[in-house]
């Protein structure tokens, strides 16, 4: 393992940023031990997914159908190359061809659909698989192909798949957001956070690293690496080595794993650290939404606090801004220096925060939906179960602004009157005490 993954302890890396001209300390030194956990942690991690848990190897059954895991996934053929081509195509001079991973995800929707908006090439990839309902990512799939965008379906684990579209396609770009998300469903199901966050990862950074030329890589890193770190507002700088979650410990690897492959290849990384992203089409699974559900549906809601009984918070984050943080991450991406799997000099690795910068406790989020349901929630305060949570988050966005020129301007008032527009529109509620059910089925999760 030494000769594939050489630390670096203490490594201070001063990267360039060509767009604003700044050079900034990004890697601090800060503790030899705390870097080699990490590498420790990382190692160890992949060594598990590779020989543990790794999901089966993609079979070839046929040009049309293939297998990977339990699912079969269609991909090859020479409609499905039309398809990819077609959708990889720009439409500005100079525009960027990006792979975005999780495509029919949260995020991946909003990107894709902005990247596309200004012009750029963008080809999907998602394993719609059902974590939460599949139906409403078939309906972000739907979204994209109205905007020309294609979707894959194919899980980013799977090699021979990721290395036919980097022979198909010169992506500059890969928008990594395929991920198992989600802090307490860790517990339920570990191995999901290994196989995506660590495996997954490791998969893509491969077939980045051999594809030719190397695409720069912009990927999804979480708020949650600030585990219980208390210095507040969270900087890219602080303590990340005291993940509350097996999902951070995994999101927190992943940085490790990156700076491997930035040091071994040239490959050009930059993390977010995404903050509580919220809004239109948003992850059933999240508490503003969930929230939502339950409230129109006059369930009881449990809203969690802490040691004596303190409200937690969360920095917020609405869709919109971050979307513009991901397109500021890719434009200022410098490409990635290696050919062939082989470095030919030092490469652009970067991490951000993506936040709002306004903590807002638990019970003010419940009170802002309840008046844009103009229903009360039936409210129990329960003390935060032991599974991974944390009191609280805050970002300090400031390294964001300066080398992206991300700018968050939604207060969570305005973001979640945007969220239960689309709610309402979407699932075809009226707003009302049981909430009549019109047009589509709301999953009983
Ligand atoms: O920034 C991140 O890195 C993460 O953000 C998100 O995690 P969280 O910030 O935990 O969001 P979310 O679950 O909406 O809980 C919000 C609040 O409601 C509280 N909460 C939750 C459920 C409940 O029933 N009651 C309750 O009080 C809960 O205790 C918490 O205080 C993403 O899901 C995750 O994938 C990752 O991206």
């Amino acid at each position: 393992m030494q000769d594939v993954f050489p630390s670096t302890p203490g490594k201070v890396k001063m990267e360039r940023n060509n767009y604003f001209g700044r050079v900034s300390n990004r890697w601090h030194s800060s503790g030899s031990g705390r870097y080699f956990f990490w590498m420790f942690v990382s190692v160890a991690l992949m060594f598990y997914a590779f020989f543990h848990i790794s999901a089966p190897p993609a079979v070839q059954t046929g040009l049309e159908s293939r297998h990977f895991g339990n699912r079969a996934l269609a991909w090859g053929g020479s409609k499905w190359e039309k398809q990819v081509r077609h959708s990889a195509r720009t439409k500005r001079e100079n525009g960027m061809v990006v792979l975005v991973t999780g495509a029919a995800g949260f995020v991946g929707t909003h990107v894709s659909l902005a990247l596309k908006k200004r012009g750029d090439g963008v080809v999907g990839l998602d394993n719609f698989n059902s974590y939460y309902d599949p139906s409403l990512k078939r309906a972000r799939q739907e979204l994209l192909e109205k905007q020309s965008v294609f979707i894959v379906d194919g899980d980013v684990n799977n090699s021979e798949l990721l290395a036919k579209l980097f022979s198909m396609v010169p992506f500059t770009h890969v928008m990594h957001l395929a991920a198992q998300a989600g802090v307490r469903y860790a517990m339920q199901n570990p191995a999901s956070y290994v196989n995506s966050n660590i495996a997954g990862l490791v998969t893509l950074f491969e077939a980045c690293k051999s594809a030719n030329p190397q695409p720069s890589i912009v990927w999804a890193s979480s708020s949650s690496v600030y585990g219980l770190n208390s210095k507040v507002p969270f900087s890219e700088v602080d303590r990340t080595d005291q993940p509350a979650s097996l999902y951070a410990a995994t999101k927190k690897a992943g940085e490790a794993i990156a700076h491997s492959y930035n040091h071994i290849y040239g490959l050009s990384i930059t993390g977010l650290r995404f903050f509580t992203v919220y809004g239109p089409y948003g992850r059933p699974d999240m508490a503003y939404f969930s929230f939502t559900k339950d409230i129109l549906q006059g369930k009881p809601i449990n809203i969690y606090q802490g040691p004596d009984q303190t409200d937690l918070a969360r920095d917020f984050t609405y869709i919109d801004d971050i979307v513009k943080g991901c397109l500021g991450a890719l434009d200022t991406a410098l490409l990635s220096t290696g050919t062939g799997g082989k470095k030919r000099g030092p490469a652009q690795l970067r991490v951000y925060n993506l936040g709002n910068t306004s903590p807002v406790t638990v019970p003010e989020l419940v009170s802002i939906l309840e008046k844009h349901l103009k229903v009360k929630a039936k409210k129990n305060f329960v003390k935060m179960p032991r599974n991974g949570d944390v009191p609280f988050t805050h970002a300090n966005v400031t390294l964001a602004r300066n080398e992206l020129r991300y700018n968050p301007s939604t207060d969570l008032y305005t973001g979640l009157k945007k969220f239960v527009k689309w709610y309402e529109s979407y699932y075809g509620l009226t707003s009302g005490l049981s909430g009549s059910r019109k047009n589509r089925a709301i999953e009983s999760s």
